[in-house]
């Protein structure tokens, strides 16, 4: 359930009298997604997505986010638009939140994803690091390395409520992967969380790369291990070579990568397990029972996390 903040019609009536898109034909909560409010919008103009922006959104990072999806839009990439009142501004207050108005994108997400969606998603995630190159702004990644002992240190011993053992198990873990951590690789923009929800598929070719608001400036191979942990696992947890290979083989369609990126892909890999089973710890500790949000289990990526620690090259991952 995402809809957290209702919004009257009278009080959509006079937000949308700012923009230049016609009159409201439909409007309904959509019940996807766990951060902010979303709300399906047709109009006489056509049809977008209504975001307000709930708690865990730093309003002053908006403009960054808004920014990177207007600058990757214009490169033709299939992201949200964000679209400007009449004054030129892309965010306005609804219902006591922030909002913004984007482009619907058509197209569904893949509930299973197979080798056949991981080739363009890896070319897509490609097209993306390139068309961000000239996005000027910096993003530091808040989840990026430097956060993830904070994060640990926030779990405290309720780590071992989940699992005996996990606290100290993932500080150990999280020695080894920040020792091998490399200094320096290619960076630019991110979109630090291209999860299959994320990334939506009309007639097998990508249509839609949405939700930009863990988007960082960031070294683009990590990029591509949070894609080989979401995208490349079974439901038995088990790793599947057939589509990090596809996976790779379409990112490097559109951008080789270099011998250095390859050679970290183990740790980055690591890294990106750790990321995820982190925020899905912390979340499944602090999130009270009887809450609107469905909370998810960190422990599959535990899993993760441990097949990446044994692996040694790049041809681990069918590159
Ligand atoms: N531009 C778009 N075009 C079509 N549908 C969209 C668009 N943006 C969002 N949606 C719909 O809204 C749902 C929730 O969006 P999103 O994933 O951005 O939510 P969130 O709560 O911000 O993020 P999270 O996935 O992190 O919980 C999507 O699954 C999709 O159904
Ligand atoms: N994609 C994330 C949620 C948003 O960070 C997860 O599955 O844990």
């Amino acid at each position: 359930m995402a809809v957290y903040t209702e919004v009257t019609d009278d009080a959509l009536a006079g937000f949308l009298e700012a923009y230049d898109i016609g009159r409201v034909v439909a409007f309904r909560g959509i019940a996807e997604g766990v951060e902010n409010s979303n709300y399906s919008l047709r109009t006489t103009a056509g049809d977008f997505i209504l975001t307000l922006y709930e708690k865990r959104v730093d309003p002053a990072e908006l403009p960054w986010f808004l920014g990177l999806m207007e600058h990757l839009a214009a490169k033709s990439l299939p992201c949200p638009l964000p679209v400007r009142a009449r004054d030129g501004r892309n965010l306005n207050p609804l219902a006591g939140r922030i909002a913004a108005i984007t482009t619907f994108l058509p197209g569904i997400w893949p509930r299973r994803p197979t080798a056949a969606h991981c080739a363009p998603l890896g070319a897509a995630l490609a097209r993306l690091h390139v068309a961000g190159a000239d996005y000027q702004a910096e993003r530091v990644n808040a989840l990026g390395p430097a956060g993830w002992r904070p994060l640990l240190e926030r779990c405290g011993d309720s780590a071992d409520r989940v699992e005996p053992g996990l606290g100290d198990a993932l500080a150990a873990s999280l020695d080894g992967i920040l020792d091998q951590w490399p200094q320096s690789l290619p960076r630019g923009q991110i979109h630090a969380d291209l999860f299959p929800d994320n990334v939506f598929f009309l007639d097998g070719a990508i249509s839609g790369l949405i939700d930009f608001y863990f988007a960082a400036t960031d070294f683009f191979a990590y990029d591509i291990a949070v894609c080989l942990n979401a995208w490349c696992f079974e439901a038995d947890l088990s790793f599947n070579i057939t589509k990090s290979h596809a996976l790779l083989r379409g990112y490097q369609s559109v951008r080789p990568l270099g011998a250095k990126e390859g050679a970290a892909l183990p740790v980055l890999s690591a890294g990106a397990a750790m990321r995820f089973l982190l925020t899905r710890l912390y979340d499944w500790i602090n999130t009270p029972d009887g809450a609107l949000v469905t909370r998810k289990d960190p422990m599959p990526y535990y899993r993760r996390l441990r097949f990446h620690t044994q692996t040694t090259s790049a041809t681990d991952y069918g590159l």
